[in-house]
């Protein structure tokens, strides 16, 4: 596909995901290409009167909110968040799983979703892979010290783990300070077991495996906009 028509798909399902957003409401704001979409169109609303507060998921992402005027906040002031809009990696529409963290963001994303009581999905359709794992790696945040006995421990359960690189060929470094180590499993058939398996390991912080928090996931086609709900 076209990277313009990639574009003006990400777009549409960030507009769609948008349209849930009340005044009123505590928002949780996605980091990656198309989240920041629907930040540019939550500014715009804001501009336009709206009123919400939001809790960034990247540095990114809040130096994008600061700039639109978007008035952000954190959890020192509230408990839950009503509504998050992020993206995806990848998403199995058979349970709502995602992988997350493509992006680097993938420690903060889960914190404001675990949060969250409702978490809006906005991909294009080619982040649709069947089942997970398939074609998009799992990044496991992971201490720096000693990662490279991490990494030991991850090829223990049969991942092919590759320390993530910046542009400058050096580790790439998240906000939290940790390194990525994106971990190729191949199909992930039980992916709770997974993750429980890989959060046992001293030295991993998080995984991009996202279970059981998206509620919504909005989709844009070439044909038009579909919207996937949990249940
Ligand atoms: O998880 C993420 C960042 O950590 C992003 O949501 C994910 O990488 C998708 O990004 P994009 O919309 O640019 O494809």
């Amino acid at each position: 596909m076209a990277e313009d028509e990639v574009q003006r798909l990400k777009r549409l399902a960030a507009e769609k995901a948008v349209e849930l957003v009340e005044d009123g409401m505590v928002l949780g704001l996605g980091t990656g290409s198309t989240a920041a979409l629907a930040v540019d169109a939550i500014g715009a609303r804001v501009a336009a009167g709206l009123k919400v507060v939001g809790i960034p998921t990247s540095e990114v992402t809040a130096a994008q909110s600061q700039r639109l005027g978007i008035p952000l906040t954190d959890f020192g002031h509230y408990n839950a968040v009503d509504l998050t809009i992020d993206g995806a990696d990848a998403v199995d529409l058979a349970d709502l799983t995602l992988i997350k963290g493509l992006g680097g963001a993938l420690l903060r994303e889960k914190i404001v979703a675990a949060a969250s009581k409702r978490m809006a999905v906005i991909i294009d359709e080619t982040k649709l892979q069947g089942t997970i794992g398939s074609r998009t790696p799992v990044p496991v945040e992971t201490v720096r010290f000693g990662w490279q006995s991490t990494e030991r421990q991850l090829k223990g359960l049969s991942a092919k783990p590759k320390l993530r690189l910046g542009k400058d060929g050096q580790p790439f470094v998240t906000d939290g300070g940790n390194f990525i180590l994106d971990c190729d499993f191949g199909p992930i058939t039980e992916a709770a077991k997974l993750h429980a398996a890989l959060k046992s390991l001293t030295g991993v912080v998080e995984t991009g495996l996202f279970i059981g928090l998206a509620t919504d996931v909005i989709i844009a086609r070439p044909g038009g906009i579909e919207v996937v709900r949990r249940g």
